[in-house]
């Protein structure tokens, strides 16, 4: 954990011949930098940059990722390899819990996975900025390795709490889809970023579906009696698409799929 905190900060300490490789207005260069969010297209500008490339299964995406830092490649193949089996065995967990058929979200729900390492300058006014806006993550489960220095907030009885590093710890973050396939038993954690006076990265791996994945309440935990469907059925990728607009419009993430009792058949 300590080393993907170490490799992943030195990548945006790279000369910027090495970085600009990996800067493009192509949404298909899937191996990139970014800063904030969508920077050409938010009304607000956050205080993070960020890379982000897809890690699963390792051998089909190593070949893009950065060969500098020079342990890059080693230490992230490995650490993407361990994080995925700590997030299916948790996800099997869930799967237990939820009373659902085992293996519910391996296969297609979990084909895919993302590495998204952040990194928050030293802010000179934290009161003016944030790291990243109030959001629930999009996937399935999110495993954040949050170093030493605290930032992160969570959103419970609207109040913000921070969540406090743990050494060598994993934040475990409920998605959006998890909410969903749950029908509304597990809910999804609303958080956000705050800026800070001293320099943080974070690593953060998301378990997601593949793009052309269902999305919709696990038919065994609904029934149109007493537990109908909270959430129509969509895509990943069309959820991908609404997603990103309700958050730039500050919209609830998932309005868009919710089944409003009166509109039930
Ligand atoms: O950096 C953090 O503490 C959280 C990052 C986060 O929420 C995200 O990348 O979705
Ligand atoms: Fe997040």
């Amino acid at each position: 954990m300590k080393d993907a905190l170490i490799v992943g900060k030195e990548v945006f300490e790279l000369p910027e011949k090495d970085k600009e490789k990996f800067y493009s207005v192509d949404p298909k260069q899937n191996c990139g930098f970014k800063t904030s969010i969508d920077y050409n297209n938010e009304k607000v500008h956050y205080w993070r940059d960020n890379f982000r490339h897809p890690c699963h299964p390792v051998e089909d995406h190593i070949h893009r990722w950065p060969s500098n830092p020079p342990r890059y490649r080693e230490v992230f193949g490995r650490y993407s390899i361990e994080v995925r089996k700590l997030g299916l065995q948790i996800l099997d967990l869930i799967c237990e819990g939820l009373g659902l058929e085992s293996g519910y979200f391996r296969e297609g729900l979990s084909q895919n996975q993302l590495m998204s390492i952040n990194h928050y300058p030293a802010c000179p006014d934290p009161s003016l900025v944030l790291g990243l806006p109030k959001h629930g993550d999009p996937f399935l489960l999110t495993l954040l390795n949050q170093g030493e220095v605290s930032g992160l907030q969570v959103l419970k009885d609207q109040q913000w709490l921070s969540v406090e590093p743990l050494p060598n710890a994993f934040v475990v973050n409920i998605n959006h889809l998890l909410q969903i396939i749950s029908n509304g038993k597990l809910k999804s954690a609303d958080h956000r970023v705050v800026a800070s006076s001293v320099e943080r990265t974070t690593v953060v791996s998301f378990i997601q579906p593949g793009i052309d994945s269902c999305i919709e309440p696990a038919k065994s935990l609904v029934n149109e009696s007493s537990n109908p469907p909270l959430y129509k059925s969509f895509t990943f990728s069309d959820f991908m698409t609404t997603y990103t607009t309700a958050l730039f419009e500050g919209k609830d993430e998932l309005e868009h799929y919710m089944i409003i009792p009166s509109q039930a058949s």
